[in-house]
């Protein structure tokens, strides 16, 4: 049997730089993109920099630009935050926890004709594990369930996209959002009025 050789990154400076080596193809592995980041293991110290989190909502923060092939970024969830229904824009999404647990599900498409919104599967993500999703696995939700922790996930999108389509569960329409970033590089980005509409979720 095949086995990808993994190696163990030991900071996560270290898995950046393993990361920039992967994406320097144009053909990427993405069991050994998922086995390289769920081989990290979580050090709040070296990424605390960048968890900035909200009162109200998730945050996003951006870690790293990936050479222009991947965007590299920490969510960070409080308490009961949550994401609406959504796609990934045709990229790969991989998602590896940091800190504390969330609650991923995952839906299919809308059915074309009666908009339907069907739940295929849940899962509890625990720390250090990289859970990946593309749109041709469907639709997902993700949520941090605790009323008492918050959590804080690695995001890594290739290619990076700044817009994505959200689902409404009950009747299956969708918006296009703009996908915005609460911080970048450790530096909260300048505030941007909001318009009241398409926005991020
Ligand atoms: N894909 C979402 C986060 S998640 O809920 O998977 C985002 O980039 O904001
Ligand atoms: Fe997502």
């Amino acid at each position: 049997m095949e086995q990808t050789e993994v190696m163990k990154p030991e900071t996560l400076d270290d898995l950046i730089k393993v990361l920039h080596k992967m994406f320097e193809s144009d053909n990427i592995n993405v069991e050994e993109v998922q086995n390289i980041m769920e081989a990290y293991d979580s050090n709040p110290q070296e990424w605390m920099e960048f968890a900035k989190f909200d009162q109200f909502r998730y945050t996003r923060n951006l870690v790293d630009e990936g050479n222009g092939k991947f965007n590299l970024m920490i969510l960070c969830w409080g308490e009961g935050h949550g994401s609406s229904i959504h796609d990934h824009t045709d990229s790969h999404c991989f998602m590896k926890l940091l800190q504390g647990q969330l609650k991923e599900t995952l839906f299919e498409w809308p059915d074309k004709k009666t908009c339907n919104m069907v739940q295929k599967s849940q899962r509890i993500l625990q720390t250090n594990q990289c859970a990946y999703i593309n749109d041709s696995f469907g639709l997902h939700r993700v949520e941090n369930a605790s009323h008492t922790e918050c959590s804080a996930s690695l995001h890594l999108y290739s290619p990076p996209f700044k817009t994505c389509q959200t689902f409404d569960q009950r009747t299956g329409h969708k918006n296009t959002v703009k996908m915005t970033f609460w911080s970048k590089f450790g530096e909260r980005t300048p505030f941007l009025r909001w318009n009241g509409k398409n926005n991020m979720f």
